[in-house]
């Protein structure tokens, strides 16, 4: 749609005369700088102008097919600009620049089927080919000359790798591999793009050579003609049918029945498989394998932050604009976001984004610090990255997902329109809540590394920085609550070790009772699940006010306000959240938490003036946004009535359905 140009609503005229800091200040801190800000600016100005984002009906109104293809026309084109404009003029080859990744949503409102090729399929190259493989498929790929996806997901198994069906059996003879899907439930399900758009595609299968299986590889397999997209013969292949999301994108299922690949497409990087046969086992660890779902767990906890950046957009604009109820007698009625438990739904969504924006960052550079240790041989620090991303994956986008729902139940009915795109939103992180690792899932992976540090701290042996808390509670460092921050973070740092040892102990005395340790842990999950989200908490707590803390250095005093306070409003939030288990664990008293409750509610009143500021800071252009509630010159009941006259249920003002159906009910002819 074309955005009508109107004047700013005077409420949020009057708000954004209330700011009190530099708005581009906080902008180039979270581009990392302002050359990146102008860089970015620079991307989203080309696509924008490239008239790729304009739609001749609402999306909404479109069928399911006509989303889909209208998403495959944009994907191309896209990729085209990518190709060329956005090379030439800001000289970005990149795709993962998150400038790309942003300027995406101009284009997509829901989403693209090309996501998995750019979020999946080239990443697995990389990090799963040898360097003959990665010269054979990489510039293809990057090219776009191949479209491809990754299916590992079954019909019937998701969560658990290992027992994944399908299977590639090594046929020495013809020096191939055999794929084939034995039974119903070892048919690919989910993979994005596989349903009508790839030709492509990185296979997940048990690897059986000289009659051992020697558990999941990787697999590159065409799937569909190159030149007809016509499924090659042994294929089969289709979409799974419409979900609550996703929906401009296909999803899809695949089946092999014995379809013959050449040897040299197992991605060999880690493991091989020799001409004759022979098992070449990863050298340095079991699970290289899975390194690509580690990378997409890193960067989703940027897509919380992102998402979350924008519904909070939207809902704080809305709310300046919004006027409802009175708060004395015959007074006019205010804006909504005057009312405190309005800021309470609201300021924890801004401080939220910056809290999971800033450990997203730091996560990435933790990511590329591991990647350069494993090119240099060592594994080392790849169990903590494993137990951080999946905690943060899990904890971000769970967390995500409930304030964007907050979000929009802070927009009334309104939030429940489409185009209000919090629908849309919300849909899509909900997904990143259970794909790449469902919450409970991962979180279950972090606790089995919080226990096993727990058992090395307890023999001496030094642990990993982020669970360094650990030997400090073995020692016996009592908690002594302080509102401060470093004092916060301790306490939370308390609660988590609190957690660790009574899982700890709650398995040794299972055990002790007579079970083994897999039923012991068993028994134990719930208390593990619940020690590793405390963990994760004080992980994003520490990280969040160390990352300000050193970002804000040179930062003008009215920013180092602002951002602070926003740091205090989510430890004194997440303090009043887990009062519980701070009673129990630290040394918290009741007067404390009464401190921190009137801190809490003079927060909100300080941060209300700059709401309005604090959600442009996110710098998000109203192309991106695609509200009716929250473009950025809050328009919102202008827009809304656009939104119903472009309706095409309006375009005949009396519907065939009325001659068909109604009117012979009505004349009881029916
Ligand atoms: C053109 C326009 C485009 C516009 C777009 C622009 C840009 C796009 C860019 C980005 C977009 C952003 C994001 C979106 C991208 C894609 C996402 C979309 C869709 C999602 C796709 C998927 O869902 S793919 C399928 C994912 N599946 C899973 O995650 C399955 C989860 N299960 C598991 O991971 C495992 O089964 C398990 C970990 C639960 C258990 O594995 P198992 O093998 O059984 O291992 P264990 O026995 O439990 O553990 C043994 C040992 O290994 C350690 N370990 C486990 N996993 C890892 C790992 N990943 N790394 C390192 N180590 C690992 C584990 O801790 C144990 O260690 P110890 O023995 O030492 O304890
Ligand atoms: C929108 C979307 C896109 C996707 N795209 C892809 C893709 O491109 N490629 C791909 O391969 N896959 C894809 N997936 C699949 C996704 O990765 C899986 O759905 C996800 O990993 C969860 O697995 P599952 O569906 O088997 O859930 P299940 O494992 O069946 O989980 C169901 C419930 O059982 C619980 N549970 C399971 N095992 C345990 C356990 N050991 N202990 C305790 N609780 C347990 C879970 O916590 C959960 O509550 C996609 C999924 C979605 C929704």
């Amino acid at each position: 749609m074309v955005l009508k140009k109107y004047n700013i609503n005077p409420d949020l005229a009057l708000e954004r005369q209330k700011c009190t800091f530099d708005i581009e200040e906080i902008i180039n801190i979270f581009d990392g700088g302002k050359e990146k800000t102008s860089q970015r600016r620079k991307i989203e100005d080309v696509v924008l102008k490239s008239g790729l984002c304009h739609d001749d009906v609402p999306e909404e109104c479109m069928s399911l097919k006509e989303r889909y293809e209208n998403a495959v026309r944009k994907s191309c084109f896209f990729s085209k600009l990518m190709k060329t404009e956005l090379q030439e003029i800001t000289g970005i080859e990149d795709f993962e620049t998150p400038a790309i990744r942003r300027i995406a949503d101009a284009l997509f409102k829901d989403i693209s089927p090309f996501l998995l090729h750019l979020g999946m399929f080239v990443p697995t190259i990389i990090g799963q080919c040898t360097s003959e493989q990665l010269m054979i498929w990489l510039p293809k790929a990057l090219d776009l000359q191949i479209i491809g996806g990754y299916a590992q997901t079954e019909l019937g198994h998701g969560t658990f790798i290992r027992g994944l069906e399908t299977t590639a059996t090594y046929d020495a003879d013809t020096e191939e591999f055999v794929l084939h899907t034995p039974t119903l439930t070892a048919h690919k399900w989910w993979a994005g793009g596989l349903g009508k758009t790839i030709n492509h595609c990185i296979v997940v299968a048990q690897l059986y050579t000289k009659g051992v299986c020697y558990g999941t590889h990787l697999f590159m397999v065409q799937i569909r003609d190159l030149d007809t997209h016509m499924p090659l013969p042994g294929i089969k292949v289709g979409e799974i049918g419409p979900r609550m999301g996703f929906s401009s994108a296909d999803n899809g299922f695949l089946g092999f029945n014995n379809f013959r690949i050449p040897r040299n497409n197992m991605l060999m990087k880690h493991a091989q498989v020799q001409k004759d046969g022979t098992y070449v086992k990863p050298a340095r660890h079991g699970k290289l394998t899975y390194q690509t779902m580690v990378f997409v767990r890193v960067t989703l906890v940027n897509e919380a932050a992102f998402n979350l950046s924008k519904a909070v957009t939207i809902a704080v604009r809305y709310s300046a604009v919004r006027r409802q109820s009175e708060m004395r007698p015959n007074e006019p009625e205010p804006q909504i976001l005057d009312y405190p438990t309005q800021q309470h739904k609201l300021f924890i969504g801004i401080a939220t984004a910056h809290a999971f924006q800033l450990t997203a960052n730091w996560l990435w550079n933790t990511f590329k610090s591991v990647l350069s240790d494993m090119k240099k041989g060592d594994v080392g620090t790849l169990p903590e990255l494993h137990a951080l991303s999946s905690c943060l994956k899990a904890v971000c986008t769970s967390d995500a997902a409930l304030l964007i729902e907050q979000c929009r139940y802070a927009c009334g009915g309104h939030g429940y329109m489409l185009s209000s795109n919090l629908p849309y939103i919300y849909s899509f992180v909900a997904a990143t809540r259970t794909y790449e690792g469902d919450y409970t899932i991962l979180l279950l992976q972090t606790a089995r590394f919080l226990v096993k540090a727990w058992e090395q701290a307890e023999a001496g042996k030094t642990v990993t920085p982020t669970v360094s808390y650990i030997s400090r509670s073995l020692k016996g460092e009592k908690n002594s609550w302080r509102s401060t921050d470093e004092g916060i973070i301790k306490s939370f740092q308390a609660v988590a070790a609190g957690k660790i040892a009574l899982c700890v102990k709650s398995i040794r005395d299972r055990m002790k009772s007579g079970l083994d340790y897999e039923d012991a842990w068993l028994l134990t999950t719930v208390q593990l699940v619940d020690a590793a989200e405390a963990h994760c908490r004080s992980v994003i707590l520490e990280t969040y006010c160390n990352e300000v803390r050193r970002l804000t250095k040179s930062s003008s005093d009215n920013v180092k306000i602002v951002m602070h306070q926003l740091v205090t409003l989510y430890l004194s939030y997440w303090t009043l959240q887990r009062t519980g288990d701070l009673l129990r664990y630290s040394s918290i008293s009741e007067k404390d938490i009464d401190f921190m409750q009137r801190q809490y509610e003079e927060l909100l009143q300080h941060i209300r003036p700059n709401a309005v500021a604090l959600v442009d800071a996110f710098d998000l252009r109203d192309e991106i946004l695609h509200s009716s509630l929250g473009a950025y010159d809050g328009r919102v009941y202008e827009r809304l009535m656009e939104q119903a006259e472009n309706n095409p249920m309006n375009a005949e003002p009396v519907n065939q359905s009325f001659h068909k159906y109604i009117k012979p009910l009505l004349q009881g002819k029916l």
